[in-house]
C-alpha cells in the first residue's frame, strides 16, 4: 500500500468508483454518533461497500458506526458518498488515517463535505438531542493533517453559505464554536470551563482535523453537531456513555430528516 496519503486516497476513490459504478460523487458526508439513520433518508442507496475492503479504511472502532460506505442518489439528482466509518484521533492511528475519508471523498470528486458528530454542549439550554450548526472550531489536538509548508487559510471554514441554507430548512437552528479535544477521556469540569473561556460552545473528539483537510482539498465544508450530553460540570450529573448513546438514538429520526432536507437543498 502506498505511503503517500493522497495516492492512497486516489486508490480508495478508484476502488469506490469501480465498486459503485459511479465515477464522480458531488457531496460527501461523515455520519457521527446519532446521525447514522440519515443515510436512509438522504436518498436511494445504489451501492453499499464494506469500509474494510477499501484501501486505507479499517473496521470501525466506535459503537454506532456502521463501517460501511454508501453511494446514494439524492432526490435532486446529486450523488452523495456516505461515510459510515470514521477514524478518531484517539485510536492512535495517526492524523493521516483520521482524514483519509475526507481525502478519499475529494478524490472521488466531492466538492461539499458534510461533517456530523455527537458532542458535549456548553450551553445549558442545549438539552441532549439538540442539533447545532458549527460556525468555527478550536483545534486542541496540537496536530494538523497538513504536513510541510502547507499554509492554508481557514477563514469561513464552516461555510456561511451552507449554514444559511440549513437555516432555510430549520430557522430555529443555533450555531456554536466546536473545540476538538484528543479524547478518549471526557473533559474535566475545569477543562470545560477553560473551553468556555476560550470561546467554545461544543466539545468533541472529531471534526476539526477533518475540516482542515477538506478545506485543503478545496471542498466547501458544512459541520453540524448533535449535543448528546451537557459537558462535564455544566450539569451536576456525571457523564455516562449509555446516556450519550440513548440521547443520540432518541434524536435520530428528527436530525436525520433535517440532514436529508439540508442535502436536498
Ligand atoms: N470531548 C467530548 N466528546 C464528546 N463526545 C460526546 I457524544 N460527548 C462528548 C463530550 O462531552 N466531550
Amino acid at each position: 500500500m502506498t505511503s503517500d496519503p493522497f495516492d492512497l486516497a486516489r486508490d480508495a476513490a478508484d476502488h469506490i468508483a469501480r465498486a459503485t459504478g459511479i465515477d464522480r460523487h458531488d457531496t460527501a458526508l461523515v455520519l457521527g454518533s446519532g446521525w447514522g439513520e440519515a443515510a436512509e433518508l438522504i436518498g436511494e442507496t445504489t451501492a453499499t461497500l464494506d469500509a474494510a475492503d477499501i484501501p486505507g479504511f479499517t473496521a470501525p472502532a466506535v459503537v454506532g458506526h456502521t463501517g460501511t460506505i454508501r453511494s446514494v442518489l439524492t432526490p435532486n439528482g446529486k450523488r452523495a458518498l456516505v461515510l459510515g466509518a470514521r477514524t478518531h484521533f484517539y485510536e492512535g492511528r495517526g492524523v493521516r488515517a483520521v482524514v483519509h475519508g475526507v481525502r478519499t471523498a475529494a478524490a472521488a470528486g466531492a466538492t461539499t463535505m458534510i461533517l456530523t458528530n455527537g458532542c458535549g454542549g456548553l450551553q445549558e439550554h442545549w438539552q441532549p438531542g439538540t442539533p447545532v450548526l458549527i460556525s468555527d472550531h478550536i483545534n486542541l489536538t496540537a496536530s494538523s493533517p497538513l504536513e510541510g509548508a502547507t499554509f492554508v487559510d481557514l477563514t469561513d471554514l464552516y461555510s456561511s453559505r451552507l449554514r444559511a441554507l440549513a437555516r432555510q430548512v430549520d430557522p430555529t437552528l443555533d450555531e456554536g464554536v466546536y473545540a476538538q479535544f484528543t479524547g478518549p477521556h471526557y473533559e474535566t469540569p475545569a477543562e470545560v470551563q477553560y473551553a468556555k473561556r476560550i470561546g467554545a460552545d461544543l466539545v468533541g473528539m472529531s471534526t476539526a482535523l477533518e475540516a482542515i483537510a477538506a478545506r485543503h482539498a478545496g471542498m466547501e465544508v458544512f459541520g453540524i453537531s448533535l449535543v448528546t450530553n451537557l459537558a462535564a460540570g455544566i450539569s451536576p450529573v456525571p457523564l455516562s456513555h449509555t446516556e450519550v448513546l440513548e440521547a443520540g438514538q432518541a434524536a435520530g429520526p428528527r436530525i436525520s430528516r433535517l440532514l436529508a432536507d439540508i442535502v436536498a437543498t
